[in-house]
């Protein structure tokens, strides 16, 4: 995604949902989305795929492979769905047809994708939601005799029956109970790792994501403000939310960050965090923080980062954690 930009049309005015979005999915990584609710991440997640409601603006580019995916004709889009990227929503009540039964669905995407016949279509659904970890023979059953786990495996099975390159799961295990919902992700992570595909994992659950994924994008008010190795941005974060949500995690505090996360109508001047930030100087509620490398890899969108501000900011004592998450150091939080 380079400069992605969208916006929705309301009749309260135009709601920024993401702005400005640089970000990379490297073959056969697993990237985390994280931030609150309302940020943006599903936003972002439905215009890789195209499949935003018509009052959504997108500028910029999306670029899938060679492919930019924003000037594809529609009949060629509907090609790339599910073939070449997959795709999970977080609510499978929603997304399986009741009246169907699961081994049906299944094999409806290799009738209607590879144009195999019926019994062809339904031997290979069988065989995917082994895969899945679900007896064969449940593929007579309908949505509403599985458990929310079992479902969310159908859609785990779903979303990669065509093998696809990229997989986007879009908070695969929300309403799950935590064993539950550490066995989904590590089939997904599993699955999509022996397939050598990519995947966007998005979720508010830094948690979960941390243990899986290869690097973390978080998200804030439309905007991407820290980016990286997901234990660099773990053990070393960078930006003030990061550190906020790594302080809101049951093992450190279970400290909510404090404040409201701002409309998307109108966010604050400057940085969009300054609000909120305990660590904010005076240019922040002025200046629009660019997101720049830190270092190796690592980018933040973080007046306080900058090289110059570094060494001025290390010496503040709101600096030094104080309850720090397991693996975060409690000195240097700010050094690379
Ligand atoms: N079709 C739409 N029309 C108008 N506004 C929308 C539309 N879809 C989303 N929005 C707004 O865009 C913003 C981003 O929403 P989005 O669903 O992307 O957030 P999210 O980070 O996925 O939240 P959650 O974690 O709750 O799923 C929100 O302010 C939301 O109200
Ligand atoms: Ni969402």
């Amino acid at each position: 995604m380079e400069d992605l930009n969208v916006t929705f049309k309301t009749s309260k005015g135009p709601v920024r949902a993401n702005e400005g979005i640089s970000l990379e999915i490297r073959e056969g990584e697993i990237l985390g989305l994280i931030g609150e609710t309302g940020c943006g991440k599903t936003t972002l997640g439905k215009a890789i795929l195209r499949l935003l409601s018509g009052n959504a603006k997108i500028e910029g580019k999306i670029v899938y492979r060679d492919t930019d995916l924003l000037s594809l004709p529609e009949k060629e889009m509907r090609f790339f769905r599910g073939k070449e990227i997959g795709i999970m929503f977080q609510n499978p009540s929603a997304c399986l047809n009741p009246v169907l039964s699961t081994g049906r669905q299944i094999a409806e995407i290799y009738r209607y994708h590879e144009g195999m016949g019926k019994k062809e279509a339904e031997e290979k659904a069988g065989e995917i939601l082994e895969l899945v970890g679900i007896n064969s023979l449940r593929g007579h059953d309908y949505p509403h005799q599985f458990s929310g786990g079992m479902l969310q495996r159908v859609m785990v099975a779903i979303g990669l029956a065509l093998s696809p390159g990229l997989l986007i799961a879009d908070e695969p295990t929300k309403g799950l109970d935590t064993d539950t919902k550490l066995q989904i992700a590590e089939l997904i992570a599993g699955l999509v790792r022996r397939e050598n595909a990519s995947m966007l994992l998005i979720t508010h659950d830094l948690e979960l994501a941390g243990s899986f994924v290869d690097r973390i994008a978080v998200m804030y008010a439309g905007e991407i403000v820290e980016v990286g190795k997901t234990a660099e941005v773990i053990s070393n974060p960078k930006h003030p939310y990061t550190l906020d949500l790594l302080h809101s995690l049951p093992g450190s505090g279970f400290r909510t960050v404090s404040g409201q996360a701002p409309g998307l109508l109108s966010p604050p001047q400057g940085c969009r965090y300054h609000p909120r930030c305990s660590f904010r100087l005076e240019v922040c509620s002025q200046v629009h923080p660019a997101l720049r490398g830190f270092c190796d890899e690592h980018l933040t969108r973080c007046f306080l980062s900058e090289k110059g501000r570094r060494k001025e900011t290390a010496a503040r004592p709101s600096l030094t954690l104080q309850s720090a998450p397991s693996g975060v150091e409690k000195e240097g939080a700010w050094n690379c």
